[in-house]
């Protein structure tokens, strides 16, 4: 009996990973995380707003992207547009490719506090549900 339950008990242990947490859009992209990554504030974000320092939100994420500032096909100008503010809109908008999403992720450092989050909290904004 004794050896059932360590064998059950392994089992759940490996088999219980933290929450993953999945949204997915009109568009099939699908963004997932790990609750507890560095929670950032709006009003902090706001503070980094230059060349030299460029965060922004992108679905509830915060990215520090002022390494990436130059290397942007798109151009530095359009990003510092919305350096140290939200630009979920922006970037969907501009039609990224699955490459651009991915690339997101070398240069996340934190999430936005769940009183502030549009998208990653139950029964947040799914870019399906907006109106045409
Ligand atoms: C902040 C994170 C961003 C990343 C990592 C990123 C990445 C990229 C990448 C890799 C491309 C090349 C095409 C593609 O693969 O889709 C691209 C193009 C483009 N991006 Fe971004 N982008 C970001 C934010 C933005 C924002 C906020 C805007 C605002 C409007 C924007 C506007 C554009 C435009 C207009 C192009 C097309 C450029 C062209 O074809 O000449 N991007 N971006």
């Amino acid at each position: 009996m004794a050896k059932v339950a360590s064998a059950l008990f392994s089992v759940f242990s490996l088999s219980s990973p933290r929450p993953q947490v999945q949204f997915a859009d009109s568009s099939g992209l699908s963004v997932s995380g790990l609750p507890g990554e560095r929670v950032i504030t709006l009003e902090e974000v706001s503070r980094h707003d230059t060349d030299k320092d460029c965060w922004v939100v992108i679905y509830d994420r915060v990215y520090d992207i002022t390494e990436f500032l130059d290397e942007h096909p798109g151009g530095s100008e359009l990003l510092l547009e919305y350096a140290g503010r939200e630009a979920s809109g922006a970037f969907r908008g501009s039609g990224h490719s699955d490459a651009a999403i991915k690339l997101l992720d070398k240069y996340f450092i934190g999430e936005l506090p769940i009183h502030e989050r549009i998208f990653r909290k139950q029964g947040g904004l799914m870019l399906s549900n907006i109106p045409e």
